[in-house]
């Protein structure tokens, strides 16, 4: 029987690994299958995992009708086994539903991969259609790390290195600090206190030099 899987975990927890090991393993077994993904990092119509692995995949964009896409396959006589979805959280939950029908339909099995919530920890809509529908979530086995070395289930956004919890839900970025908007993966406590590596060590100098007070 084939299924919806959706692998789901903080960013940086391996997700784009293993959606990459995941086709490596059914391809390797002569299994036909479409990768897909939408903004990745490394620009459209790429996946790439921090372990330094990319390849090529098809750019999801809302005019991806993925029946249409299947069926275009079967008409040059191809038929599908598998689709790998990479950053599944912004596939809008109508491209969702088009998965769940060709895994109930056509017997194809779909891995998708993608954070489940925002930096506001508000669910993106294609994450929640795919906890929906999917016949299993997965969370990954990996353990992201807050910086207090709690496991790390939330995003945080950082925009010159402040914590944000206002702003568009869809910012393409990384986990190192460089960049204007970045992100970090925080444990619950501390994305709800907005306590990030940066302000958790200014909180302790601070405090440390009002020890150092006469
Ligand atoms: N230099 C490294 N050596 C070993 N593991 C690494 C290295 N850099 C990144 N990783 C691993 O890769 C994971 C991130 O993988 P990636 O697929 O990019 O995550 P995601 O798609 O979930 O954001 C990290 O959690 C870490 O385990
Ligand atoms: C939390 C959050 C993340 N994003 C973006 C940032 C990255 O480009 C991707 C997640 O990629 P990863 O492979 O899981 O590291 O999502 C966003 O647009 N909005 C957010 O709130």
């Amino acid at each position: 029987m084939a299924e919806l899987v959706f692998f789901s975990g903080t960013m940086d927890s391996g997700k784009s690994t293993l959606a990459l090991q995941t086709d490596y393993n059914y391809a390797a077994r002569g299994r036909t299958g479409l990768v897909f993904t939408r903004h990745d990092r490394a620009g459209a119509a790429r996946i790439s995992s921090r372990l330094g692995l990319e390849t090529g995949a098809r750019e999801v964009d809302d005019s991806t009708d993925f029946w249409w896409v299947v069926e275009q396959e079967r008409q040059r006589g191809r038929l599908v086994d598998y689709i790998v979805c990479d950053e599944a959280q912004f596939y809008s939950p109508a491209q969702v539903e088009q998965l769940a029908r060709l895994v109930d339909e056509v017997e194809i099995d779909v891995f998708a991969f993608g954070i489940t919530s925002d930096f506001r920890t508000r669910l993106f809509p294609g994450s929640a259609r795919l906890i929906e529908l999917a016949d299993r979530t997965e969370i990954l086995q990996v353990q992201a790390l807050c910086w207090c070395g709690r496991r790390a289930t939330h995003n945080a956004r950082t925009v010159g290195g402040v914590m944000v919890v206002e702003g568009e839900q869809v910012v393409v970025g990384d986990t190192t600090a460089e960049a204007i908007v970045a992100y970090e993966v925080l444990c619950r406590r501390h994305h709800m206190r907005r306590m990030t590596a940066a302000s958790a060590r200014q909180r302790a100098s601070a405090h440390e030099s009002r020890l150092d007070l006469p």
